[in-house]
This record gives structure tokens, sequence and C-alpha cells, in this order.
């Protein structure tokens, strides 16, 4: 992870330096943001039922199980939007914190109760930074969903966040170093990422700089370790490793599409963004929970 890390430094501060440097015609960032989604976002999740079953042949009940399971989550996340719109967006602002925190930093082998506290304040940070220093731009994308109430999730929330998560994830590393758990290279290198990623944010805006980190440090990184971890399953060939992937992304980019068709064809007036953000929302629950099984025997 170190030596792909420093490699994928270097690509963020030279995506970084492109995008500051060259006027990108309107709408750029809207198709870099879809092809991301497509190319990596999507099929990084769709092993998740070849990652559940990693060491075990699994027999008809424990696949029924496993899909019954999986779907059932999506359809109690997509009731829960339909009935709770707020808490379901800030519960998933949450959990996707928790999870860019955890896919992060997983490999700093920590120990002890505040890694949980440790993930959600780094993905919390990340977020509240993104969205505060584009402020407009994000409130017009959760603005078009109606039943949001926008008017509570303003600046101050967003500022409160990003202070109490930056502070939090401070303090936490400030003991981690104490501990010798991480070591000043391994902090430096996390800061300069997130530097990296508020520059962005600053110079261009919340969807490009969400585009970078989510197809590069989290899509990307995690497609990688999945390879490594299941290549026991299907062998040293990439080939296979997409041919597994495919039938799932390609069931999870029609689901997508699924719901920009709806929201066009009713005329809803919804963000592309938040639409991506409702229906990947219903597929975070399920992915997280195997996701975590990726990332624990590695502690
Ligand atoms: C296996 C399976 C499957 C599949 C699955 C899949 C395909 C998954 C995927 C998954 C995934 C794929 C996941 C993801 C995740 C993600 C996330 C977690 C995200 C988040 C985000 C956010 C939070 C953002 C936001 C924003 C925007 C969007 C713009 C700008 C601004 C902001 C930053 C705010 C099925 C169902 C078919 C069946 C069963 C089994």
């Amino acid at each position: 992870m170190v030596k792909l890390d420093k490699h994928l430094l270097y690509i963020t501060i030279l995506l970084l330096a492109a995008f500051s440097l060259i006027e990108l015609p309107t709408g750029t960032d809207t198709l870099l943001f879809l092809v991301t989604i497509v190319i990596v976002g999507i099929p990084h999740g769709a092993l998740d039922h070849v990652i559940e079953f990693n060491d075990t042949r699994p027999d008809k009940l424990q696949l029924v199980k496993f899909y019954s399971i999986y779907i059932g989550l999506i359809g109690a996340v997509f009731a829960c939007w339909y009935f709770f719109p707020q808490v379901s967006f800030l519960s998933f602002i949450a959990i996707s914190a928790y999870h860019f925190g955890q896919s992060q930093l997983f490999y700093l082998n920590l120990k002890g109760r505040f890694v949980h506290l440790y993930y959600l304040s780094w993905g919390m940070l990340l977020l509240s930074m993104i969205i505060y220093t584009n402020i407009a731009e994000c409130m017009a994308i959760f603005d078009s969903l109606e039943w949001l109430e926008v008017s509570q999730l303003n600046s101050t929330l967003w500022l409160s966040l990003l202070i109490k998560s930056g502070t939090l994830w401070i303090t936490l590393t400030c003991l981690y170093l104490a501990k010798g758990q991480i070591s000043m290279k391994e902090f430096g290198r996390e800061l300069l990422l997130l530097a990296i990623l508020l520059g962005s944010s600053l110079v261009t805006n919340a969807v490009i700089t969400f585009t970078i980190y989510f197809g590069i440090w989290h899509s990307f990184r995690s497609l990688l370790l999945t390879f490594q971890s299941i290549r026991k399953n299907v062998g040293n060939s990439i080939s296979k490793f997409i041919k597994a992937a495919m039938p799932f992304s390609v069931a999870g980019i029609l689901f997508l599409g699924l719901g920009y068709y709806l929201s066009f064809h009713f005329d809803l007036g919804i963000s592309i963004y938040m639409i991506f953000i409702i229906i990947i929302s219903t597929l975070t629950v399920p992915h997280l929970f195997v996701m975590n099984k990726l990332y624990n025997p590695l502690h």
C-alpha cells in the first residue's frame, strides 16, 4: 500500500495541477464523474459476493441467505429515504465517512478502542472540508431533493463538523504517534493527501475533488486490494478478475441508470449527484459489511 500510495499521490498532484491550469469546458466535471463511477466506482463493490465467500465454497442456502440480506438491506435503505430523508442523508454522510476512513487508513494496523472513531473522523474531515469549501455548489445539489429541507444543512453545520472532525483526527493521531502506532512519515503522507484534496477543493469544485478522491483513492485502491485478496479464487489473471466483476457491475450501472431514467422521466428535477447519493447509499450499507471482512483480517 505504501509504495502504491506514493504513486497515487503523484497522480493526484498531476491531476490537480492539470485541473487548475486548464480551463475545462462546461460539463467536463459531470462527464468525469460519470466515467469514474462506471469504470471503477461501481465495479469496486461488484465483487462483494466473491469477497464474502473467499475462503469457502458456499452451499445454496448460504448463497440465498447472502443475497436476501444484501437485497433486503438495499430495500430497507430505500424505505428509510422515503420516510426519513434528512436522517437517511445524514446517516449516509456518516456511513460514507467511516467507510472512506477505514479504506484509507486500514493499512496502519491500529489497535485499541478509538480505531472506529479515528476512521470516522478522517472521513468526516474529508467530506465536510469538500462540502464547506464549496457550500453553494453542494447546497444546490442537496436542495434539488425538496424533501431534504436543506435550511438546516447550512454552512454552520458543515463548519462545525469540519472543526470537530479535524480536532478529533489530530488528537487521535497524536495519541497514536505517542503510542508508536503511527510513524511521522505515515502521518505526513496522510496530511499531504488531505492538503492536496483541500487545494483541489478550493481551486476546482466539489464534484472534481470528490471524483479524484473517489476514483483514485477509494475505488481504484479498493479494487487492487480486492484483487490481491481474491487471487486464489480468480487466479492471477486480470481478465478473469474483470470477468468476475462484470455481472454485478452491469447490474449496479443499470440500477443507477434506472434512478436517472425515472428522475428524468417524471421530471423530478433532482441533481444527478443527488440521485447518485440516494442509489449509492442503498448499495453502501451491505457493501460496508462485506468490506469490513476484507479490512479486518489485515489488521
Ligand atoms: C454484490 C451484489 C450486488 C452488487 C453490488 C454492487 C454493485 C455494489 C456497489 C457498491 C458501491 C459502488 C458502493 C459505493 C460507495 C460509495 C460511497 C460511500 C460514496 C459516497 C459519496 C458521497 C458522500 C459524495 C457526496 C458528494 C457528491 C456526490 C458530489 C459532490 C459533493 C459531495 C462530496 C457531497 C447486487 C446488488 C447486484 C446483487 C447482490 C450482490
